[in-house]
Parts: structure tokens; C-alpha cells; sequence
């Protein structure tokens, strides 16, 4: 008997329909990503409806008010929004109704206990409800959010089914494709920088997102095999980057008692292709790096495969606010500096350089070990030049300002937290204001034209 390989794949409609000006996208989940994802669309010619359940956004957007640190995101945006090109809802159902492609960059969240890691499909699920109630034949969903292996298949899909009574792969589309986005330019990110990866839950959806893609990323797209395999990639860079980033953290420590300049041995070991040794730094924050080594070790642990490195890296970037906590006190007794009384300013609460995202900042943790040890609210100022207000510091009673100069001014001791490109100044400068001369600098971004402790120059309290 002749068996026919049946591997019919029709020519994908959606992208042709982005062609001629006549698609609707959805985007669920109006935040870092889901910005720069709605401005990507709307680049390609795309009709965008953006989705949040946070009705204060919306409001904001639909009045043309666009809040983003990217300047491409609010100019592409604001411009939408006046053409009547971008509207924003907190009603998934009718988004979904109204539009052929449904995008959902909504968060996914650990939940830790003492005892256990779980996970939040929270979000995810309640984004995969509205968008099923108002699912239509022919429609595609593409999950954009960074999951543990296997969401989309055994979480959305069958969410989407349910509350549709449609069959994916047969009546909709389902793809997952990551957002590999750096908030900053993430909007270059996903039309010009990189190639976006494509899965699907059966052939036709594979190529109905990828030819989509297509239209958006000039960098082309990966389809691969699986979205399983879509999505552990996403969190493979992910631990790919925690573990190197913990690597730097615990050599820079050994560079340091050993007097050597990490830096140097760093941009020399880094001269040659095969070798990319990361930076240390006072940890690893956001909501992102410190979460994907979780989702694999959660996974992991239901098919009872060990992941040690990657949970000893996870250990070692946690406990690095801590040494620099405790390296600051260490310095601040080294120059005759009392703990109890000093001036304390720490540089930077974003987490990671020139973004306003505080979230998992190692800020936070190197404040609580102060607080820890008897420093007291009132001796701390934190200064960031790009977050005006925040309620971990003001429940704390902690100062925050965006005036450098009158934050260091007077000072005991500064430690810079975050290589925002403000602190990329001479150590010297902040010395000439400061009262005791203590500087650590756990991020290694100041000149140090002078005599203050960073992490990778091999002066180290
Ligand atoms: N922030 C980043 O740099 C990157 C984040 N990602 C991933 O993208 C996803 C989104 O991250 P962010 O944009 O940073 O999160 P975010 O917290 O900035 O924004 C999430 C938005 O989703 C909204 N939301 C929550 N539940 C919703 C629902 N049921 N329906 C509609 N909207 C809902 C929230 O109100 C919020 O505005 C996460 O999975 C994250 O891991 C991926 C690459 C980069
Ligand atoms: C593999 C990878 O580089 N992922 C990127 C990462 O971006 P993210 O915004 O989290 O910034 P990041 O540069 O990884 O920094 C995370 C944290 O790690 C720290 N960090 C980073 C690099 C380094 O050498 N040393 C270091 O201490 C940063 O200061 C920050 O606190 O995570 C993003 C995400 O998934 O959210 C992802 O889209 C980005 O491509």
C-alpha cells in the first residue's frame, strides 16, 4: 500500500493580509516587551490593538500620552495613535474578536517558598481565556512571554481550545516565539538586530508565524522543530548568561585577593573568539537572568534531572550584594569610617545600566544587609538618575534623588550599585565632594583616577 505523506501546507494567508495593509494585531501585556512589540508591528503596517489589564495605561495611551525609555517606541507609537493605527483596551475578549494574530507578552512569575519554587501561569492563562472567547478559524496566537519548556503545548493550547471549541493547528494557529529583547533598544532588537525564533504547534502554524515574522525582522527567522524547543532556548541564553555571569563574580574574588586587574585579565582573555568571560558586579537583577534558571530547575525536577551548576550559580549571584554589602563595611573600618554614624549613598537602583526597571535590583539586597547589620535607614541615600520615586525605598525611609552631586556631597561612603552611564566619571570627581574618602565601586564604571575600591581592578576592601 502507497502511503501519502500528507504534508499539506497552505500558502500563509496572515502574512499577505499584513501586505495589503488589511492586519489586526493584539498585543497582550502593554509592558517592556509589549511596547516595544506594539511599535514593531505598527512599523510593519500592522492595525494594533494593545491589551492590558492595567486600565491606567490604557487610558494613558489612548490619550497619546507613550511612556518608554526607548525614544524610536514613544516617537512610533505616539504617531500610531494619531493615525488611529494604535488603540489600547483592557477588554481581551473584543481584542481578540477584532484581530487575526493575538501576541501575548504578558509575565509568567516564580513563586518561592523556604521550601519549594513554583510557578504563576496566572497571567498567561488569564491572557489565553480572553483571547479564546473571541478566537476565530483562521486566527494565530503567538505566546511571546519566556516560559518553562512545555507551556505552550500542555498551558495555553489547551486554554485556547477550551474556551473556543476550536482545535489548534486544524482551526487557529498556535507559535510561540521569545522575545530576546535588551530594554534600551529593544525595539532595533526585534526589527533589525536579531533573527526571531519561530515554533509552531504543527506545520501550518510554524510557517503562518514565520512568514509573518519575516515581514517584521529583517534578520530573517529560526523555525525550529518545536515550541518546547523554542522555549527552552530562550532560557538556555538565559542561564548561558547567569553562569557566566557568576563565573566573573567568584573569579573577580580570587583576582582581587590575589591584586590582579580582572579587568585586564578579562579583555585579554576576551581577545580571543571561544573565550566570553561576563563582568562582575553587585548581582544579577531583573526580572528576567535571575527567574529562567528556576523555570529549568522546576522543569527539571518533574522529570528528576539534577541541575547543580545551575543552581550553584543561581546561589552565587543571590549572595553578591551581600559581599558588597559587607565589602563596604569592611572598607569603611579600614579608614576609620564608624558604620553607625557614616553617610552612606549607593549609586544606581535600576538593575542593570541606562534602564528606569528596578525590578530584583541587587540595590535592594544591599540596602537590607545594611539594615541587617544596624545601619540605619536615615544614614542611606540612594541616587538614580532615571527612577524618581519608589515604594521599597520610601517604606524603608530612604531617600531618593536624581542630583548626584547633592547626594554625594558631604558623603562618607559611596557605593556605586549599577553601571548607568552617569557614573562613567572620574573616581576624583566624587571624592572632591565626598566627606571620608570611601568608594566602592561594584560595577567597575568609575575611572579610578584615584585611590577607591572596584570590583575589578584588584583593590578590593
Ligand atoms: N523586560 C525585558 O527586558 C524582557 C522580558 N521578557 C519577557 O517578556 C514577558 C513580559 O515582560 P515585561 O514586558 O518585562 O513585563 P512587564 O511587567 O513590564 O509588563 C507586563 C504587562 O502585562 C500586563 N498584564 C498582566 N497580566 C495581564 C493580562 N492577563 N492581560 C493583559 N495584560 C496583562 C501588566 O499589567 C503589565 O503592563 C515576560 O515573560 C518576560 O520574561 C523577554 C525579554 C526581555
Ligand atoms: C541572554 C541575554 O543576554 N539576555 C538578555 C537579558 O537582558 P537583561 O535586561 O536581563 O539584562 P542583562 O544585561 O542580562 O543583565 C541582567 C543582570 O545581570 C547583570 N550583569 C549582566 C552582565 C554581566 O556581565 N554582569 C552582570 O552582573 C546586570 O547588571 C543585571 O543586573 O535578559 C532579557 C530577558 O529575557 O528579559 C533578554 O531578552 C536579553 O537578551
Amino acid at each position: 500500500m502507497v502511503t501519502f505523506l500528507k504534508k499539506v501546507i497552505s500558502t500563509p494567508v496572515l502574512a499577505d493580509l499584513l501586505r495589503r495593509g488589511e492586519l489586526v494585531v493584539a498585543v497582550y501585556g502593554l509592558g517592556y516587551v509589549g511596547m516595544a512589540l506594539s511599535a514593531a508591528w505598527a512599523l510593519a503596517g500592522a492595525r494594533v490593538i494593545g491589551v492590558d489589564i492595567n486600565s491606567g495605561k490604557v487610558e494613558k495611551l489612548n490619550s497619546g500620552v507613550v511612556e518608554y525609555v526607548e525614544k524610536d517606541v514613544v516617537d512610533v507609537l505616539t504617531h500610531a495613535i494619531r493615525s488611529g493605527k494604535f488603540t489600547a483596551t483592557t477588554d481581551g475578549v473584543v481584542a481578540s474578536i477584532r484581530s487575526h494574530v493575538k501576541i501575548v507578552a504578558v509575565p509568567v512569575f516564580l513563586k518561592k517558598s523556604a521550601t519549594a519554587i513554583d510557578v504563576d501561569f496566572s497571567a498567561l492563562t488569564s491572557a489565553a481565556k480572553s483571547i479564546g472567547a473571541g478566537l476565530k478559524k483562521g486566527d494565530l496566537v503567538i505566546v511571546e512571554s519566556s516560559v518553562p519548556p512545555g507551556t505552550t503545548e500542555e498551558v495555553v493550547r489547551s486554554v485556547l481550545e477550551g474556551a473556543s471549541g476550536l482545535v489548534a493547528e486544524e482551526d487557529f494557529y498556535l507559535a510561540y516565539s521569545p522575545e530576546r529583547v535588551m530594554v534600551g533598544h529593544a525595539l532595533k532588537d526585534i526589527v533589525e538586530n536579531y533573527p526571531k525564533v519561530v515554533a509552531g504547534v504543527g506545520p501550518r502554524s510554524a510557517e503562518e508565524a514565520a512568514e509573518l515574522y519575516r515581514q517584521v525582522a529583517k534578520r530573517g527567522v529560526l523555525v525550529l522543530e518545536s515550541t518546547r524547543e523554542a522555549e527552552f532556548e530562550k532560557l538556555l541564553e538565559g542561564v548561558y548568561r547567569d553562569v557566566n555571569i557568576a563565573v566573573a563574580n567568584e573569579m573577580a574574588k580570587l583576582a582581587n585577593t590575589l591584586g590582579i586587574s580582572f579587568r585586564r585579565a578579562r579583555e585579554a582573555a576576551n581577545s580571543q573568539p571561544y573565550s566570553h568571560v561576563h563582568k562582575p558586579g553587585s548581582g544579577v537583577g531583573g526580572n528576567c537572568i535571575p527567574v529562567y534558571p528556576y523555570f529549568l530547575m522546576w522543569t527539571a525536577a518533574k522529570y528528576g534531572v539534577d541541575l547543580p551548576l545551575t543552581r550553584t550559580a543561581r546561589f552565587i549571584n543571590e549572595k553578591q550584594p551581600e559581599e558588597v554589602a559587607f565589602a563596604a563595611l569592611r572598607a569603611m573600618l579600614k579608614h576609620g569610617v564608624n558604620p553607625a554614624a557614616a553617610k552612606i549613598v549607593i549609586l544606581g537602583l535600576a538593575f542593570r545600566g541606562d534602564v528606569d526597571d528596578t525590578r530584583g535590583s541587587p540595590t535592594y539586597d544591599i540596602i537590607a544587609t545594611l539594615l541587617k547589620v544596624g545601619i540605619k535607614s536615615e544614614q542611606i541615600t540612594v541616587h538614580d538618575p532615571y527612577v524618581k520615586q519608589d515604594m521599597l525605598l520610601a517604606r524603608w525611609g530612604i531617600a531618593l534623588t536624581q542630583d548626584l552631586e547633592s547626594a554625594v556631597k558631604g558623603a562618607d561612603v559611596v557605593i556605586i550599585s549599577t553601571d548607568h552611564s552617569a557614573y562613567k566619571i572620574k573616581a576624583s570627581v566624587l571624592l572632591s565632594l565626598m566627606n571620608s574618602q570611601v568608594v566602592v565601586d561594584a560595577r567597575g564604571v568609575l575611572t579610578p583616577d584615584a585611590d577607591i575600591y572596584s570590583i575589578d581592578s584588584g583593590r578590593w576592601p
